[in-house]
């Protein structure tokens, strides 16, 4: 005999279609977070999430590239937290290195800039009682970046005010430029820039 067929079950069917194409959605996400979630790898979702979240350019891109998990772990590596002095040497590289690529004679708006980027530093470097440390050697030291080598100077001397404060080596600031030198750009392309408008365009 038939069984009888459940005027319910086409419904049933159709949400589980739906919650499929959901959780392969999620998953795509999830596995940015969670490397212990299944990542498919064919699942297309049956349905976007919404019009204007495909609409918005940034999350479009990274959602048609997606890193996959043994990327994510960078090659076998566990998912360790960075450490202050990971987090300070990539600092110091990324200071040292603006101050080597910084202009003979810079704008205004470039002096302007490099003060403000040190005090923001001060006040959102991930580590707090480096960022009040910081906040102290800039109030003693005032920024000086009135050429390249002002600049790279006063930050190199800036840098040994926290060595010492650690018991580190002093580091001989005569020899900055053969430590840090300019970075190797073809065409100019590692110039700095010295106008606010690409930032305002993007900012709004
Ligand atoms: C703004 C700031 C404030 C910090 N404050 C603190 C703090 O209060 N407490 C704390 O524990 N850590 C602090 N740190 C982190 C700390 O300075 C070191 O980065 C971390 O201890 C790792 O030290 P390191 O010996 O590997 O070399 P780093 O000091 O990180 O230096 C990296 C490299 O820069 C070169 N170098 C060293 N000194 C100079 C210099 N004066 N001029 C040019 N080049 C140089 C050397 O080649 C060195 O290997 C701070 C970092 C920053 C960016």
């Amino acid at each position: 005999m038939f069984e009888k067929e459940n005027p319910l079950q086409s419904i049933f069917q159709t949400f589980e279609k739906i919650s499929h194409g959901v959780r392969i959605y999620l998953s795509q996400f999830a596995c940015l977070t969670n490397n212990n979630y299944p990542t498919p790898t064919n699942g297309r979702p049956l349905f976007s999430l919404s019009s204007s979240f495909k609409a918005n350019p940034l999350i479009a891109s990274e959602h048609s590239t997606l890193f996959q998990p043994k990327e994510i772990l960078n090659e076998g590596k566990s998912a360790t937290p960075v450490t202050k002095e990971e987090l300070g040497r990539a600092t110091w590289t990324f200071l040292h290195t603006l101050a080597a690529q910084y202009p003979d004679n810079p704008t205004r708006q470039q002096r302007k800039d490099v003060k403000e980027l040190m005090e923001i530093l001060s006040r959102m470097y991930p580590c707090k009682d480096c960022a009040d440390h910081f906040k102290e050697i800039l109030r003693a030291n005032p920024v000086q970046a009135g050429s390249q080598a002002e600049f790279s100077q006063w930050l190199c001397h800036a840098h040994n005010v926290v060595n010492r404060s650690l018991g580190k080596l002093v580091f001989p600031c005569e020899r900055v430029d053969a430590r840090w030198g300019k970075m190797e750009c073809e065409q100019r392309a590692c110039d700095l820039q010295g106008t606010t408008t690409f930032f305002r365009d993007n900012m709004r």
